[in-house]
């Protein structure tokens, strides 16, 4: 049996249901769970943790049905949003307050949070107090403070949210670390994909109290079930007819624009494909010898920032427009602009047939 077990879990709440949820996690394995909001991803996590009973369904945790046990009786641990630390104690004793029920000797409890406060890099302000703190500093307070007790599980709710994009990036390296350190298995609810990609073995999409789709990291990305998800996960999907095969690569047909796919498909039948706008590169001459199999002269249509990156649309023939996503250097190094003829370059194994 997986470590964690959910089995078809239903809730209702007030309007909202959360309607036959299943899910497995092994020991140590890092979930996202990813979603519109209001999707019932928070009300997911507060079963989890005992703070609602389920109408229906069953929680297993390393074996054991923990439907019905108190909060306190499940060693789960969570970090939310606002960090809920506590004002009135230091740094030291908001990490420390855990574990003084389970250690009581107080050097092992210094030794504890030196540990783990220099794994997070936050023993220089042990003796300070939350509300002199930055948001990156609190956040690896609320995460020391929920690591130290080594619960069996860890839950957080979008922990990352509230600080700016450089803090957050480091904050996933030291959270990747300290996770791996503590081998603590995660379910860690995100809007970001970044973290994500950063973070997960596995991720579960949730809309309207459904999980949509669940599975590892690269799968769900790769091959979105359906265009909700797709287009929720910035995945792009065109429909074809499989021509044939080219040697290994099938031949797909996008409305007369060719593409070679490395996933088979029968010849003659209707597909779709997913293209992930990072996945595909440009270049402004016609590039020789190069391992992309697909290379397709486009126009460039229109540029737009989005987030650290630009967003180029290249119509490829009459019907058909690609998009992807590169950096500003790159469009100022290449001296792109609307009108320009460029080349977009696609690896077959990155044309996916879903
Ligand atoms: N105790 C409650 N009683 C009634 N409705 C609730 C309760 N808690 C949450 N809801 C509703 O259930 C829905 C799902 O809430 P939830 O907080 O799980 O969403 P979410 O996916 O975490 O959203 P977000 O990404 O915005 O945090 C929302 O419409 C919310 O208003």
């Amino acid at each position: 049996m997986s470590f964690l077990r959910i089995d078809d879990l239903h809730i209702r709440l007030g309007e909202f249901r959360l309607s036959g949820v299943s899910l497995e996690l092994e020991k140590g394995e890092y979930l996202t769970i990813i979603g519109p909001t209001g999707a019932g991803k928070t009300i997911l996590l507060e079963c989890i943790i005992g703070f609602y009973t389920p109408d229906r369904g069953r929680i297993f945790l390393d074996g054991t049905d923990i439907t019905r046990y108190r909060p306190c009786q499940r060693n789960i641990g969570i970090v939310y949003q606002d960090y809920a630390l506590m004002p009135h104690m230091t740094v030291f004793e908001n990490i420390a307050y855990g574990l003084k029920k389970q250690v009581r000797e107080k050097k092992a409890i210094a030794a504890a949070v030196a540990e783990m406060a220099d794994a997070l890099h936050i023993g220089h302000i042990l003796a300070r107090h939350p509300g002199t703190l930055s948001g990156g500093e609190q956040q690896r307070t609320a995460l020391a403070r929920a690591l130290i007790v080594k619960p069996r599980l860890l839950l957080m709710d979008e922990p990352l949210s509230a600080v700016d994009p450089q803090t957050r990036r480091e904050m996933r390296h030291l959270l990747k670390g300290a996770i791996r350190k503590w081998e603590t298995t995660v379910i860690h609810i995100t809007h970001d994909l970044d973290d994500a990609w950063s973070l997960a073995d596995k991720v579960a999409m949730f809309r309207d109290g459904k999980i949509l789709q669940s599975g590892p990291l690269k799968e769900v990305f790769d091959t979105p079930r359906t265009r909700f998800a797709a287009d929720f996960l910035g995945v792009r999907i065109l429909e074809g007819i499989a021509e044939g095969r080219d040697g290994e690569m099938t031949r797909v047909n996008i409305n007369g624009l060719i593409l070679k796919s490395a996933t088979p498909a029968e010849p003659g039948t209707h597909v779709r494909v997913a293209l992930r706008p990072e996945n595909i590169m440009v270049s402004k001459t016609r590039p020789e010898k190069i391992s992309a199999q697909n290379v397709i002269r486009t126009t460039l249509e229109s540029v737009c920032p989005e987030n650290n990156l630009h967003a180029l649309t290249l119509r490829a023939n009459g019907h058909t427009t690609l998009s992807i996503l590169i950096t500003r250097n790159a469009i100022e190094q290449m001296e792109l602009h609307p009108g320009d003829t460029v080349y977009a370059l696609i690896k077959c194994t990155h044309v996916r047939i879903v």
